[in-house]
C-alpha cells in the first residue's frame, strides 16, 4: 500500500461512512464534520425525519456528498441486521461512527432492573451487535474502520452513572477483543471516549451554574468540549492517518481523565 502524504492522509474523499445515532448531538456533529471532510454517509437513528434534516444540513456543506438515511433502533438485532444489509445493498461501507447511546443518571441504590437494562441494551449489546452486523461486511472486504464511542465514564467514576460505567467500559473492552480478531483481515477498530459535551443528552446538566462548575473544575482544559472538536478524532481514526491504530481508545475529554492532585 502506497504511503499517503500530508494532507491526503486525512481525507476521507470516496469512503462511505456510516453513523448511528446521526439524528441530533454527537452523532450529528460529526456526519456534518465527516461530510466537510469528504465522506459519504449513511445516517442512522430511530428518527427518521431528523436524520432527513441533518442529511439535508450535510448537503449544505457538501452538495455532491451521497447521504442516505436509515431507521433503525440498535437495540433490536433484526433491525439492526436489516438496516446494515440495506446499507450494504446501497453499496460498501467503509467506516462504522458506532455513536447511539444514552445515560440514565441515578444513584446505584435507586437503579432499577428497566433502567440497568435499557442502558445495557443500548450502549453496549447495541452497539455490540450493530459492529458485528458492520464488521463481517467488512472482514468479508479485508478492510474498514470501527469507531466506537465510550465515555470517560467508561474508564474513571462518575457518579449516578453505575449502568453507564459497566455499559461505556464493556465498549472499551469490545473495541480490544474486536480489534485483536479482526486485525488479520485488516480491519482496525477503536474508541472515542468523550468528557462533557453540550447536546441534548447533558444540556440540563450543563444549564446548571453550579454543575457546570464541579465539571470545569475537574477539567484541566477548564472548560466543557464543543461538538466540533469531535470530529479531528474521528477523522484521524476514520482515515489513513490511523493506519496502524487499532484497540486504542482516545480520550477526547479536555484532561479529565488524567486530572489526580
Ligand atoms: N454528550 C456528552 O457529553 C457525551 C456523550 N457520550 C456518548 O456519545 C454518544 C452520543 O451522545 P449525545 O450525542 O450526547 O446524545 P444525544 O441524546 O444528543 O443523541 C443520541 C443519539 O443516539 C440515538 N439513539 C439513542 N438510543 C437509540 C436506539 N436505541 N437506537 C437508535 N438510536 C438511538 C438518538 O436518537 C440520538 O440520535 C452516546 O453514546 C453517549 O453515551 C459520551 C461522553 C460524553
Ligand atoms: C461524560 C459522560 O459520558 C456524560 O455523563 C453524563 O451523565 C452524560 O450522559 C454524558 O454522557
Amino acid at each position: 500500500m502506497s504511503a499517503a502524504t500530508g494532507a491526503g492522509l486525512f481525507s476521507l474523499s470516496g469512503k462511505r461512512v456510516m453513523i448511528t445515532g446521526a439524528s441530533r448531538g454527537i452523532g450529528r456533529g460529526l456526519a456534518l464534520g465527516l461530510a466537510e471532510a469528504g465522506a459519504d454517509l449513511v445516517l442512522v437513528a430511530r428518527d427518521v425525519s431528523a436524520l432527513s434534516t441533518v442529511r439535508e444540513e450535510c448537503l449544505a456543506l457538501r452538495s455532491d456528498a451521497s447521504v442516505s438515511v436509515l431507521s433503525c433502533d440498535i437495540r433490536e438485532p433484526e433491525q439492526v441486521k436489516e438496516t446494515v444489509k440495506s446499507a450494504v445493498a446501497e453499496g460498501n461501507i467503509d467506516v462504522l461512527v458506532n455513536n447511539a447511546g444514552l445515560n440514565i443518571r441515578t444513584p446505584a441504590l435507586e437503579v432499577t432492573e428497566e433502567q440497568w437494562q435499557t442502558v445495557i441494551d443500548t450502549d453496549l449489546r447495541g452497539a455490540f451487535f450493530f459492529a458485528q452486523q458492520v464488521g463481517q461486511h467488512m472482514v468479508d472486504r479485508q478492510q474498514g474502520s470501527i469507531i466506537n464511542v465510550s465515555s470517560v465514564g467508561g474508564h474513571v467514576a462518575l457518579r449516578t452513572g453505575v449502568a453507564y460505567a459497566a455499559a461505556k467500559a464493556g465498549v472499551i473492552q469490545m473495541t480490544k477483543v474486536l480489534a485483536l480478531e479482526w486485525g488479520k483481515s485488516k480491519v482496525r477498530v477503536n474508541c472515542i471516549a468523550p468528557w462533557y459535551f453540550r447536546t441534548p443528552l447533558t444540556e440540563k446538566l450543563l444549564d446548571d451554574p453550579a454543575y457546570l462548575g464541579e465539571i470545569v473544575a475537574r477539567t484541566p482544559l477548564r472548560r466543557v468540549g464543543e461538538v466540533s472538536e469531535l470530529v479531528g478524532p474521528a477523522v484521524f481514526l476514520a482515515s489513513d492517518a490511523s493506519s496502524y491504530v487499532t484497540g486504542h481508545t482516545l480520550f477526547v475529554d479536555g484532561g479529565m481523565s488524567i486530572y489526580g492532585f
